[in-house]
């Protein structure tokens, strides 16, 4: 899979490529991750790529013309790419969406905005525009990298362990149940006794239950379509 990110801080893209599941992905050739700097896509000697908002308002705009100098240059290859434009006005991104684009694109462009916003005429060239949460963020780069990386550990062989992206819990529609490793006892806080059991079908159980307990406290909204089985342990909970 391919993504090209178009942004004025490339360096914010470059430095976290580098590392972790993203990191193994691209040294496998399973990612290929390509940023464009939109100022190396202006036409003036001061590579301006803002301008006051017509109408007035506070802040600054992004002017279409680098987009749209980018977006041509990426397309004068013709291969099919998804143009996904970041933006607190996009709809939210979630797993499924993320399993979404995994499964039907081939090659994704990320279009990362600053300032106030871009110019409204850019998205006549944007097949989604998304926002990954009810915040407010100053650009769109950190969005383009949780995109990214939620997308690559969808990528079968990209984690290097098939059933940690299966056991993702948004998957399967609740949260992660807890984790321990070494030391067994620290500073009096033990590990949980049916952890040591070595008994799989207790730990199976204990985790499901603790998973439950998590979602229903966290995120109850989480809690659809549970299996008879899940709703059983859940009843017992409440
Ligand atoms: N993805 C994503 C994002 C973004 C995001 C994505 C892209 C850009 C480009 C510029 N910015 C900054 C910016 C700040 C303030 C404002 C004003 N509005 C904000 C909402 O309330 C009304 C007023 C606009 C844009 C961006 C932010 N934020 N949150 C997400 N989940």
């Amino acid at each position: 899979m391919k993504f090209e990110v178009l942004t004025i801080f490339p360096e914010i893209i470059e430095c976290y490529i580098k590392h972790g599941v993203l990191g193994k992905a691209l040294n496998k050739g399973i990612v290929e991750v390509k940023v464009y700097n939109l100022r190396d896509f202006t036409s003036d000697k001061h590579k301006k790529v803002d301008d006051y908002p017509y109408g007035g308002g506070a802040g600054m705009v992004m002017q279409i013309e680098p987009f749209y100098n980018a977006i041509m240059h990426l397309k004068a290859d013709e291969k099919p790419r998804k143009l996904v434009l970041l933006s607190p006005q996009g709809r939210k991104f979630t797993q499924k969406l993320a399993q979404k684009f995994m499964e039907e694109s081939k090659a994704m462009v990320l279009i990362c905005g600053r300032y106030e916003g871009i110019d409204e005429r850019v998205k006549a060239f944007v097949d989604e525009e998304v926002s990954i949460g009810d915040y407010v963020l100053s650009g769109g780069e950190l969005a383009a990298l949780v995109i990214i990386d939620s997308v690559v550990r969808l990528i079968p062989g990209a984690l290097g362990d098939e059933l940690s992206a299966v056991e993702d819990s948004f998957m399967k529609g609740f949260l992660d149940y807890p984790h321990y490793t070494r030391p067994e006892d620290f500073k009096g806080m033990k590990v949980p006794e049916v952890l040591l059991s070595g008994d799989h079908k207790k730990i199976a159980l204990w985790r499901k239950r603790q998973a439950l307990k998590n979602t229903l406290k966290n995120r109850p909204d989480l809690l659809k379509n549970l299996s008879p089985e899940d709703m059983r342990i859940l009843k017992e909970l409440c």
